[in-house]
């Protein structure tokens, strides 16, 4: 393989793991690690370009030291980008003292005019030891990316082996130089890609992660886990088209807790909240699992119940919903006893549309809390269109 097509190869892939990293820098919310990622591959990309455009002049000491002092910066950006992207909470001064003392190395063995083997040295092992820190670092943080950060941590360590053995190999066989580079070449791209994966799979994972949050709190009631009133609209034009047989109904079941408001004045609204989660999970245990349970207000409920074929059916729901409020709620080592008036509506004979029903159920259930509470009972239309309530329980 020429060293043209390994340069093709290199610039291309450095190029676009370049532009890469600049475009997910800008993009808000992906990790930090890209900047420096963008910063540490541009300084690959110009050693490069400094070795391609120093050839022509011949001078090998001059082509290798300004390949090398170029090639030492791109590893603590690349190393503090990682730190960054894995929440490493590292003692980053240190990665540029290491830095500075592989570039002083260098200058010495200019001036002194050392051999290439001892030029090398110096360097090589600090680029090593900085692959050996970025494959430990990525072997050991894992989060959602930990394919690509073993990938990372595979490249990483070849490279500091490479790095390592290299210039010794090269010193007694220099024509395994151009092997040596291109499998450089390949490593580091590898590397690139992997931390380019890495951070676009956590990207991936936390538009998830927003979307099923913003999602839940835009369906589900956030201290119950029922679904609130918007939801329970949409959820209430799927229940209808359940109830397309003539005889099928639904009923509206308007659930006002009794004497919650004690509880939080006596006990805390912590205990409130307790009290409200554990009366949820109750409803929602005796319901069909075609049924809409959603918390409306501060201690209210409704629930649609789907498929009902009698108004009997619905008085059974209402008994069954009745008998689990009037059971003791125990929070802690405290027990709390409530109660609840049910109002109830049935579509399609008190209204077609859910906001009337709702508006006929909580008249009913007013009428349950007017008769002393604890109780449910179904609205009921006067013969001249004037609501009449009928008590039933
Ligand atoms: N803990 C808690 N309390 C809430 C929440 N939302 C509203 N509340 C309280 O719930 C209470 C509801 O008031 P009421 O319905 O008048 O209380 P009640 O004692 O059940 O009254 P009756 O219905 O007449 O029996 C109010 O004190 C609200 O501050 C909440 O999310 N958590």
């Amino acid at each position: 393989m020429s060293y043209e097509i390994v340069h093709t190869f290199g610039f291309s892939v450095y190029l676009v793991f370049l532009l890469m990293f600049l475009w997910t820098y800008r993009v808000p919310r992906t990790n930090p690690g890209s900047g420096w990622w963008a910063a540490s591959i541009s300084f690959a990309l110009l050693a490069r370009l400094t070795l391609v455009l120093l050839i022509p002049s011949g001078d090998m000491k001059l082509i290798v030291t300004a390949y090398a002092v170029l090639n030492v910066l791109e590893k603590p950006l690349l190393l503090t980008g990682l730190c960054r992207f894995l929440g490493i909470d590292a003692r980053e001064r240190w990665f540029w003292i290491a830095a500075a003392a592989a570039e002083l190395w260098l200058l010495a063995a200019w001036t002194q005019d050392a051999s290439t083997l001892a030029r090398s040295l110096g360097y090589s092992v600090t680029n090593a030891g900085f692959m050996f820190a970025i494959a430990w670092f990525s072997y050991q943080r894992r989060n959602d990316s930990k394919g690509w950060l073993h990938m990372t941590a595979a490249a990483s360590a070849a490279m500091g082996v490479h790095w390592l053995v290299g210039p010794v190999v090269i010193d007694f066989q220099p024509g395994w130089f151009k092997t040596g580079f291109v499998l450089g070449t390949i490593l580091v791209s590898l590397q690139y890609l992997s931390l380019l994966g890495a951070m676009l799979t956590l990207f991936q994972r936390r538009l998830v992660d927003a979307e099923a949050k913003a999602l839940d709190m835009a369906f589900l009631d956030p201290l119950t886990g029922l679904n609130n009133k918007r939801y329970m609209n949409t959820l209430f034009d799927h229940a209808l088209l359940l109830a397309t047989r003539p005889h099928h109904m639904v009923a509206i079941f308007y659930i006002d807790l009794d004497n919650f408001k004690p509880i939080n004045d006596t006990a805390g609204h912590h205990v409130g909240d307790e009290v409200l989660k554990a009366i949820a999970a109750r409803i929602k245990g005796i319901v069909r699992s075609t049924d809409i349970c959603a918390r409306v207000g501060g201690d209210e409920f409704i629930v649609i119940g789907t498929q009902l074929e009698s108004e009997n059916q619905a008085f059974e729901v209402a008994k069954k919903l009745l008998a689990q409020m009037m059971q003791h709620v125990q929070v802690g080592d405290r027990q709390y006893l409530l109660g609840a008036s049910i109002g109830i509506s049935l579509y399609p004979l008190h209204a077609r549309d859910l906001h009337k029903l709702i508006q006929c159920a909580d008249s009913a259930m007013y009428q349950v809390k007017r008769n002393g509470k604890s109780g449910y009972e179904i609205y009921k239309a006067q013969p001249g269109g004037e609501p009449q309530l009928q008590a039933v329980g």
